[in-house]
């Protein structure tokens, strides 16, 4: 798979390449909420939507297919958003609704419900003692966030996840993200895997329409490479980040911005 230096990415605004490409097919939108919706924030719980960005997802899921790919928790994020008529894929893809179907997760995800509930039982006790440590419980994943952590206290929370991956060998795996370990049920699933599951299940599948698909973090590189040859892939961020730092990605084009992805999404919505 070929994949590019973060620094090397062509800007997507005003390219002219990806203006013709947009220009011949309808596009279907796949919308990762952090860090690309909303600016990334200390507290996970604070990032709301602006009402500009919520206008203008409103506005171009009027015009064509709009989907919501993201880590977070389904209910979660619909309430962050203040929209509940988009389809998402919560829990990094475990968990699909569509304003029409419903639920039309994978059936495999429902076995795991319990081995989620321990998990993230276990995370919440064993972090207690770390201040900053912040456990996010979702509907078939979990989440432990270590940005308000001490330097000095963060190989504590890896030394945690390793040990519920080896007590959970073959049944858990961990996903680094930003400041985050993403822990989901080991099943051969992803946001990848999830945006071909919906450009299936939508009927999005035709030469008329061209998936693309907006991400910033290290899960959404699965639906970047899913997407290469059938789709178009752009990564949210600037290779001077931090958290961008050495990264390699699957994405063809570059927003350096959430302000960048407003304006975006701003002319396909014309
Ligand atoms: O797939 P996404 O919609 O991008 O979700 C990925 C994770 O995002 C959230 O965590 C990240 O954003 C927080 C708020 O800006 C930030 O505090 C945290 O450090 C980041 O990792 C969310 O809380 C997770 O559940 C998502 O999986």
């Amino acid at each position: 798979m070929e994949e590019t230096s973060v620094r090397d990415l062509p800007r997507a605004l005003g390219n002219e390449d990806l203006t013709r490409r947009l220009a011949a097919c309808r596009p279907a939108v796949f919308l990762d909420y952090d860090g690309v919706l909303t600016p990334i924030v200390s507290r996970p719980e604070d990032a709301a939507i602006s009402d500009g960005m919520r206008t203008v997802v409103r506005d171009l899921a009027s015009r064509c297919p709009v989907c919501v790919v993201t880590g977070r928790d389904r209910a979660v994020v619909q309430q962050l958003m203040g929209v509940d008529d988009l389809v998402v894929a919560g829990s990094h893809g475990f968990d699909i609704w569509t304003p029409q179907r419903g639920s039309v997760s994978d059936d495999r995800v429902a076995r795991f419900a319990d081995l989620v509930a321990a998990v993230t039982e276990r995370l919440r006790t064993e972090t207690e003692t770390i201040p900053g440590a912040l456990v996010e419980p979702k509907r078939a994943s979990v989440a432990v966030h270590y940005r308000l952590v001490d330097p000095a206290d963060r190989n504590r929370i890896e030394a945690i996840v390793q040990t519920l991956l080896t007590d959970h060998h073959g049944e858990l795996k961990v996903t680094p993200g930003k400041m985050v370990y993403e822990l989901a049920p080991a099943i051969d699933w992803d946001k990848g895997r999830a945006v071909l599951y919906l450009v299936d299940v939508l009927g999005l599948d035709s030469a008329d329409t061209v998936p693309v698909y907006l991400g910033d973090d290290i899960t959404d590189e699965d639906a970047f490479r899913a997407l290469r040859g059938r789709g178009i892939g752009i990564l949210v961020g600037r290779p001077d980040d931090p958290e961008m730092a050495g990264r390699n990605t699957a994405a063809e084009f570059a927003l350096a911005s959430v302000d960048e992805v407003e304006r975006f999404l701003t002319t396909l919505a014309r």
